[in-house]
C-alpha cells in the first residue's frame, strides 16, 4: 500500500473520537463523474462489475477525486439476485426490471441459494484487488435488505406505493416469511463473503422500507433484520443501516445489533438524538442542496455538522444518492469543508 491507511471512518463508525468528521457520499461512484460517464457509454452496470480491474477503478475514482474517507464497492443491490433465479435487468432511466416476478409460495420455494465464490466471483475479486493493493481508505461492502429486494422481486420493477408487495405480505404471510428467510440467508452469506474478501464495513440498504408503519415493521421485518444483524455481528466490522423516508423506523433500527443509523434528510440529527439514538449517526444533507449556490451548501452543511459533532460517532453523508447533475467540484469542495470545519472544532 503506497499511502498510510486512513481509518477515521471506521473509528467514527465504532463511536470513537476522531480528529475530524469522516465523509463519504452514497452513489459517489457514478454519473456525476465524466470519467464514469465515458465508461458507461461502452459498458452496462453488470458489464462493469464483471470486470474486476475496471470495477475497482470506478470504485476508486471518487476516493481520489473527492478525498472521501471511505469507498463503496461499485455494484448494485440486484447483483446477487440472478444467482438465486431472479431474471433482472437494469434498464437505463428506469432501474431494475424483473421478468419473472414472485406471485406465489411456489415461486418463493423455487428460489435457490447463493454460493458467492461460484456465483459472484467477480465481486470478491474486485474487493481483493481494492483492499490488498489499491485503497488507502476502508471499503464499504453492502447488500439490499429483504424488504427492498422483495419489493423489486414482487413488483417486477420500481414502484411508487409498493401495493403488490404489501398485498403479498398481508395476504400470503406464509409465503412472505418464507421469502424473508430466503433473502436473509442470501444477505448473510453474501455479506460474509464480502467481509472475508476484505470489506471493512457493511451498509444494509433498506431503501424502501419506510413504506411500512412501525407496527408492520415490527411484525413483518424486524425479526428478519434481527437475524441478519446478529449473524453479521460475529464478523466484527461496523454495520450501517440506511433507508429513505424511514425516520419513523430509526428507533427500531437503533434496537437492532448494528453500529450506525443512517438518516435521510427528513429528520434532524438533534431530533434523532432526542429520540434516544445514541449510536453513530450517518447523514444527512438533502442531495438536492448540492444543486444550490456554494453559500447555501456551506450553511446547510455547517448546520448539520454542528448537530452531528455534538457526540462522537458521526459520519457525514448525504440523505440519499448523489444526483447525476451535481458538479464534481462541489463534492470536492464539500469534502474539504467538512474536514476543515470539523478539525478546527474538534481540536479547539
Ligand atoms: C434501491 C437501490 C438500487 N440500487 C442501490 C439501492 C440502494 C440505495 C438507494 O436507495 O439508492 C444501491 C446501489 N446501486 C449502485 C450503487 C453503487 C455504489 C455507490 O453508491 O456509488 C449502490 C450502493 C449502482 C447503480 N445502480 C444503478 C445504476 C445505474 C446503472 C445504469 O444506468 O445502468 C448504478 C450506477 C441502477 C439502479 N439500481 C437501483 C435503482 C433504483 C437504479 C436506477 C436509478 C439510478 O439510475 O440511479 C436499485
Amino acid at each position: 500500500m503506497s499511502k498510510t491507511f486512513n481509518d477515521t471512518f471506521l473509528k467514527a463508525a465504532r463511536g470513537e473520537r476522531t480528529d475530524y468528521v469522516p465523509v463519504w457520499y452514497m452513489r459517489q461512484a457514478g454519473r456525476s463523474q465524466p470519467e464514469y460517464r465515458e465508461i458507461k457509454e461502452k459498458y452496462s452496470l453488470f458489464e462493469i462489475t464483471h470486470q474486476p480491474e475496471l470495477c475497482a477503478y470506478v470504485t476508486r475514482l471518487p476516493v481520489e477525486q473527492y478525498n472521501v474517507d471511505a469507498a463503496i464497492l461499485y455494484k448494485d443491490i440486484m447483483t446477487p439476485l440472478p444467482a438465486i433465479g431472479v431474471d433482472v435487468e437494469i434498464k437505463s432511466g428506469i432501474g431494475p426490471v424483473i421478468s419473472n416476478p414472485i406471485r406465489t409460495l411456489a415461486d418463493v420455494e423455487k428460489l435457490g441459494e447463493i454460493h458467492p465464490e461460484e456465483d459472484v466471483p467477480y465481486v470478491l475479486d474486485t474487493i481483493k484487488l481494492l483492499t490488498r493493493e489499491q485503497l488507502s481508505v476502508p471499503l464499504i461492502g453492502f447488500s439490499g435488505a429483504p424488504f427492498t429486494l422483495a419489493s423489486y422481486m414482487i413488483e417486477g420493477g420500481p414502484s411508487k406505493n409498493y401495493n403488490k408487495t404489501k398485498a403479498f405480505m398481508y395476504a400470503e404471510p406464509k409465503a412472505w416469511f418464507a421469502l424473508m428467510d430466503k433473502l436473509a440467508e442470501v444477505t448473510i452469506t453474501y455479506v460474509k463473503s464480502q467481509i472475508k474478501a476484505g470489506a471493512k464495513a457493511i451498509q444494509i440498504f433498506d431503501s424502501w422500507v419506510g413504506a411500512l408503519n412501525v407496527q408492520d415493521y415490527r411484525h413483518y421485518i424486524k425479526p428478519v433484520m434481527e437475524r441478519i444483524f446478529s449473524s453479521l455481528k460475529e464478523e466484527n466490522v461496523p454495520l450501517i443501516m440506511f433507508g429513505v423516508g424511514a425516520s419513523h423506523l430509526a428507533r427500531e433500527w437503533h434496537d437492532l445489533p448494528l453500529d450506525v443509523v443512517g438518516l435521510d434528510w427528513r429528520l434532524q440529527i438533534k431530533e434523532a438524538r432526542e429520540m434516544g439514538i445514541h449510536k453513530t449517526v450517518q447523514g444527512n444533507l438533502d442531495p438536492a442542496i448540492l444543486l444550490a449556490p456554494w453559500e447555501v451548501i456551506e450553511e446547510r452543511a455547517k448546520a448539520i455538522l454542528d448537530q452531528g459533532m455534538e457526540q462522537p460517532g458521526y459520519i457525514f453523508n448525504l440523505g440519499h444518492g448523489v444526483f447525476p447533475s451535481v458538479n464534481p467540484e462541489t463534492l470536492k469542495r464539500l469534502t474539504s469543508f467538512i474536514h476543515e470545519y470539523s478539525a478546527q472544532k474538534f481540536n479547539r
